[in-house]
């Protein structure tokens, strides 16, 4: 009963009338993900998106920022990939004047600038190691502290994170942790690639050469049957960002107003490609041994003895793993602890 009143309030407040102008497609996969879209967005929940690069993680984003009551405030975004780990630091938390080398002006970080609004963390997957502990603190604690402060700043600051990577397997092999990772995985949005959606590619193709028609001064208003076949068979790896391409050139190169073939990647070309992308690089069987007992050291956060320790994984005694880190040199600074 009094759940029911409370979240009839919840809603008067803010009506779940939801607009996502900016996401075209109408397949099951992408009407999914809007319903989790829509049910995310009315709250402040830590939200993470995972997708293939190039799938719409950060239009995802802004759209549960534009149908959230923090719509009217900004939407920050941080690429983690984009910069050194001392910038990052930085960049999320702000300076004070003086607190090191070229910091002249105080400076604000990205989380305080995203106060009761929303940080968007893009390649969160990359963001590294001794930058986690920091973001994890900041999110626990909703406290930040810019470097050289004297103390700390409370922040309000909705938080959506994305990746292209395997989240777990990075926890697994040690290069993210899992506390933060566990922090961050509180509401999932698994973004489909193109090649699993391949109903919005009509939707998709029209959308982008009307978008595109300024910028590429031409007016298309045919495409044969032929090209869009090509278009529909196509594996698509860059996904969304790629077809956006691939119908930029192919309105350039066309005669008069209709798209007769598209210029894609050959088949030959793209096979091949798979299978030089190698899922795997040559290793002798020491540095495979060294590395796998690495990653498993890591997922044990150190530990080599007892239940759950890295001696019991690996199915040797503890003496001989003591030994094996001896001859292959593996210290302590090694490895995450
Ligand atoms: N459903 C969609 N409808 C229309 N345009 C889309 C859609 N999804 C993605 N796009 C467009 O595709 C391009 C790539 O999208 P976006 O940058 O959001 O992808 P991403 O997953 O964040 O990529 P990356 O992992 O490389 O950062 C953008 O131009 C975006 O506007």
């Amino acid at each position: 009963m009094r759940y029911a009143k409370e979240s009839t309030c919840l809603s008067d407040e803010f009506p779940a009338i939801l607009h996502f102008p900016d996401i075209i497609g109408n397949s099951r996969e992408i009407r999914q993900t809007l319903h989790l879209v829509a049910k995310v967005a009315p709250t402040a929940c830590t939200t993470l998106i995972l997708g293939e690069t190039g799938t719409g993680k950060e239009l995802i984003a802004k759209a549960i920022h534009d149908n959230s009551p923090r719509r009217s405030k900004t939407m920050v975004k941080v690429n983690c990939a984009a910069l050194p780990a001392n910038l990052i630091e930085s960049e999320l938390f702000g300076h004070e004047r003086g607190s090191f080398t070229g910091a002249f002006e105080r400076r604000i970080g990205k989380f305080e600038l995203a106060h009761n609004g929303t940080l968007f963390l893009d390649e969160i997957g990359e963001l590294p190691l001794e930058l986690q502990v920091k973001l994890l603190r900041a999110l626990q604690e909703k406290e930040i502290e810019r470097i050289g402060g004297k103390g700390s700043t409370t922040v309000d600051t909705r938080i959506i994170a994305a990746t292209n990577r395997d989240l777990e397997k990075e926890v697994a092999e040690g290069r993210f942790r899992a506390d933060l990772y566990y922090r961050l995985n509180i509401f999932p949005i698994n973004l489909p690639s193109l090649r699993n959606r391949r109903d919005d590619i009509p939707s998709l193709v029209h959308h982008f050469i009307c978008k595109l028609t300024t910028r590429t001064g031409k007016e298309i208003t045919t495409i044969s049957k032929y090209a869009l076949k090509q278009l529909m068979n196509y594996s698509w790896p860059g996904n969304i960002r790629e077809l956006e391409h691939v119908i930029e050139r192919s309105m350039l190169l066309a005669e008069d107003k209709l798209i007769h073939e598209i210029q894609l990647p050959s088949n030959k070309e793209h096979g091949q490609r798979k299978t030089t992308l190698m899922d795997f690089t040559l290793k002798t069987i020491e540095e495979n041994e060294r590395d796998h007992i690495l990653n498993t050291l890591n997922y044990c956060k150190g530990r080599i003895s007892g239940s759950h320790g890295a001696a019991e994984f690996l199915g040797v005694p503890p003496s001989t793993l003591s030994s094996k880190l001896k001859r292959l040199g593996i210290g302590k600074n090694h490895f995450v602890v």
